[in-house]
């Protein structure tokens, strides 16, 4: 049976009081890669933000990693950021502590407490991203390549269904891109885990062929074929 991870049916998306996205239908399953296009300011961010709860779903209804968003309490918000991982262009690492404190910082937050299992996780995570020997390096002593793996390595912490990634090769040189794109399709493809990744990068999108959602006059079209800007 398909396990659908995200649903969102005819849902509006707000900035303040503006209609940003209408009428949105989205569905994810399990282990599948998406690309979310569309021109600046189309509303791809306010997508995002609102499958990991940063933005509130007031008109339609969703689901996203079993959470349903409509009914959500506020509360609830940090539980399902347990259960999904957000990747950014800008990395976000903490500057002042090293690559394992950064992970560890973001493991007891979202509640573990035994240290031992806390280090296995963190080695666990480093070595997917190929990054095992770099746990006691500083963010600044890190290629940009690096410092994004290590964003990633963040968001499997918690071994999620989904990952949300807004222009995660937005920062990184072409050759940089391609290995974090080899990367992000390897965790799809061999852990299952669902991905979203919002990108303006054609390039990448040609070399990784996958689902492509665009975002458009304020509706969101999915299958959009990618020759059309
Ligand atoms: N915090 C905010 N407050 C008010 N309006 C906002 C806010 N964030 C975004 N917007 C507006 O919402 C619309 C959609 O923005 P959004 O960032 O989702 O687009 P985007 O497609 O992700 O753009 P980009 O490709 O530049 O990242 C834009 O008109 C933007 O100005």
């Amino acid at each position: 049976m398909q396990e659908n991870i995200i649903d969102l049916r005819h849902v509006n998306i707000y900035q303040g009081n503006n209609l940003v996205l209408q009428d949105v239908n989205f569905k994810v399953q399990k282990g599948e890669f998406v690309y979310l296009v569309g021109k600046t300011g189309t509303g791809k961010s306010s997508l995002l933000k609102t499958m990991y709860g940063d933005l509130r779903l007031k008109e339609g209804d969703g689901t996203v990693v079993g959470f349903n968003l409509r009914d959500m309490d506020w509360k609830k918000v940090p539980f399902l950021r347990r259960n999904l991982g957000v990747v950014f262009q800008d990395f976000q690492l903490l500057t002042d502590r090293n690559v394992n404190d950064n992970l560890r910082f973001v493991v007891r937050a979202t509640g573990w407490k035994d240290e031992k299992l806390m280090d296995e996780k963190i080695i666990d995570v480093l070595d997917k991203v190929g990054l095992k020997s770099k746990g006691f390096k500083m963010p600044f002593e890190l290629s940009g390549g690096e410092q994004q793996r290590v964003d990633i390595a963040r968001a499997l912490l918690n071994s999620p269904k989904l990952i949300l990634a807004d222009e995660p090769t937005g920062n990184l040189d072409p050759e940089t891109s391609d290995e974090i794109m080899q990367l992000l399709f390897h965790i799809s493809r061999d852990y299952g885990t669902a991905i979203v990744m919002a990108t303006h990068d054609y390039i990448v999108i040609n070399k990784y062929p996958a689902r492509t959602v665009r975002t458009e006059r304020g509706r969101v079209i999915d299958n959009a074929s990618i020759n059309i800007t």
